[in-house]
């Protein structure tokens, strides 16, 4: 991957990230492509494409969440958000989880080679995760991974009681999407707070990250 444009995109993105943060997002980058020729890891193959719908994308939620609270992804795949996530924020503790095996392999293997330390990347389902790990995680994350009623109603019981869940996901949605979406959460006990709509680099399209809280913290 070419690390200028990986620069501008981030630029262009509003995003300050160092020197040695973006070499590691170029290591996970060129590492994914390797792997993803002998198992199906990501769609997207293409450098560009990589560089704005994976890594910025993941970046533009880094930034979101602010400093040092426990993050859990649900559904992380090759590891986004959390892998970039961890690239940019080492201090943070992060549990990564995936119901396919070699995803969850893909990612101990970035995680051993870049050295991270408070990342667990962990093969199990999310619904089997509630027997060790209830209330545990101030921040709760997915991106591609179900409905936004589903989202909370796997992660709710993982969630500590002050902490909330962030939803990334494409462009807002219409209306009458978003009432439906507010009436199902409300039958979980959960609240939309905020909706933080942001675009990719070079008009690469609409993203949002939906801010979710328990009713009773909100
Ligand atoms: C479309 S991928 C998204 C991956 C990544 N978050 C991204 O945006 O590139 C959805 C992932 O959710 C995982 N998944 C589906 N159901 C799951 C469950 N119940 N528990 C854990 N992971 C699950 C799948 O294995 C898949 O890797």
């Amino acid at each position: 991957m070419n690390s200028v444009f990986l620069r501008k995109c981030i630029s262009e993105a509003g995003l300050e990230i160092t020197e040695y943060q973006i070499e590691a997002l170029i290591t996970f980058a060129e590492e994914l492509k390797k792997w993803n020729q002998k198992i199906n890891l990501t769609a997207i193959t293409n450098d560009d494409e990589i560089a704005i719908k994976h890594l910025v994308d993941a970046l533009f939620f880094a930034n979101f969440i602010g400093t040092c609270e426990t993050v859990l992804d649900i559904g992380s795949g090759a590891g986004i958000p959390s892998i970039p996530l961890k690239i940019v924020k080492p201090e943070m503790p992060v549990v990564s989880v995936d119901a396919v095996a070699k995803k969850i392999h893909f990612q101990r293997h970035i995680a051993r080679l870049l050295k991270f330390d408070h990342f667990e990347a962990l093969h199990v389902r999310v619904e089997e995760l509630q027997k060790t790990s209830a209330n545990s995680f101030d921040v709760i994350t997915s991106r591609a991974f179900s409905s936004l009623e589903t989202f909370v109603r796997l992660g709710a019981p993982l969630l500590h009681e002050s902490g909330r869940m962030i939803a990334m996901k494409g462009p807002i949605a219409d209306k009458e999407t978003q009432l439906k979406d507010e009436e199902l959460l409300a039958d979980l006990g959960f609240k939309i707070i905020d909706v933080h709509s942001y675009s990719l680099p070079f008009n690469s399209g609409k993203r949002s990250l939906i801010l979710i809280k328990p009713c009773k913290a909100a």
